[in-house]
């Protein structure tokens, strides 16, 4: 996918200049166990299965895997390292953090920070999202918890997603829940989804749905019990292999390039935008109050 190309060379110059692992304190390698292989660079866990082809990636920041500058970087870098694994076909994205998927942006990262912290990390977020909705791999999201804004983002860019069958759970692009407005690319990525009209109510309210309204919503694909939801995405993974690889890659890249493009055209502006939306006093004190609320329904 252009996409992809115009992003593999950044990532791929850290990845191979070992920049990200020295940071890290060593390099990522594959740990080979008979049919398994497995990679972890701190908040992100993969383990292959050389037979089938399928990585399962496992987010295990807690106490939220909420996405920091740190944990997208480990996240676009081991994305790009099984994207270049021409042995990888499949990706089952899931969490280690019992109860949730992902909290989505890391809050603090967007207060009380330079401009230029701002710009890093708004970069990073995009990385996420270029690469994971650009992937040329079968994605799908094993949502196995409570997926907020950012959270739902990263499983809106899978290509299925199957949430646990828990109305505790609940998923959804709730920013202006925050005070804050979600940027067109999250709004593209909902709407290839769930269509307009279903996007603008959710999105105005920032609304967050309990699984059983999600699926009615079309937000998610498919409910199973909470501890099936591994095996099940394993069981749709097969399916969806079994599909001639260049034909399905093809039509995914039909179906997202125009909103891939849209983003990589306008990335400067985007960045720009989001710095000085976020470094206004009004955004701040908004995103202050709802930390506050957050640390006091305790
Ligand atoms: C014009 C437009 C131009 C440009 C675009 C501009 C702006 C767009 C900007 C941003 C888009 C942002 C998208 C986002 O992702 S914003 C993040 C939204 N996330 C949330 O609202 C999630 C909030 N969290 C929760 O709802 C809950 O924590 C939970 C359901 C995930 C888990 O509940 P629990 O009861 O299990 O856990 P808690 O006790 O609530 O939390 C534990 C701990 O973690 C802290 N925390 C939770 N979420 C976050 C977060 N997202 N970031 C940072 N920290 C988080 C929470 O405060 C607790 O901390 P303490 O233990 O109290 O220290």
């Amino acid at each position: 996918m252009a996409a992809q190309a115009v992003l593999r060379s950044s990532a791929r110059a850290r990845l191979l200049s070992g920049a990200f692992c020295a940071q890290r304190g060593g390099p990522a390698l594959w740990q080979h166990h008979q049919n398994q292989r497995a990679f972890s660079n701190g908040k992100i866990l993969v383990e292959m299965d050389e037979a089938t082809g399928v990585a399962v990636m496992k987010m295990k920041s807690p106490p939220v895997n909420s996405l920091n500058l740190d944990f997208l970087t480990e996240f676009s870098i081991s994305l790009e390292k099984l994207e270049i694994d021409r042995s990888c076909r499949g990706l089952i994205l899931t969490s280690a953090v019992s109860k949730i998927f992902s909290a989505g942006l890391d809050i603090t990262e967007m207060s009380g920070k330079s401009n230029e912290h701002y710009a890093a990390f708004w970069r990073a977020v995009q990385e996420m999202w270029l690469k994971l909705y650009g992937s040329n791999m079968v994605t799908i999201a094993a949502i196995n918890g409570s997926s907020p804004a950012g959270g739902c983002l990263m499983a809106l860019c899978c290509d299925y997603r199957i949430m646990a069958d828990n109305p505790k759970f609940a998923i959804g692009l709730n920013e202006t829940q925050l005070g804050i407005v979600a940027p067109f690319w999250f709004k593209d990525t909902m709407i290839n989804t769930i269509g307009n009209r279903a996007t603008e109510l959710s999105l105005q309210l920032g609304q967050m749905y309990p699984a059983p309204e999600a699926l009615k919503f079309g937000l998610v694909d498919k409910l199973v019990p909470e501890d099936k939801v591994q095996s099940a995405a394993a069981a749709a993974m097969s399916q969806w292999l079994s599909v001639p690889d260049h034909a399905r890659q093809l039509t995914k890249s039909m179906m997202r390039k125009p909103a891939i493009d849209r983003l990589v055209k306008q990335r400067e502006a985007d960045i720009n935008n989001f710095v000085s939306f976020i470094s206004k006093d009004s955004i701040q004190k908004s995103l202050q109050i709802y930390m506050d609320r957050l640390k006091q329904k305790k």
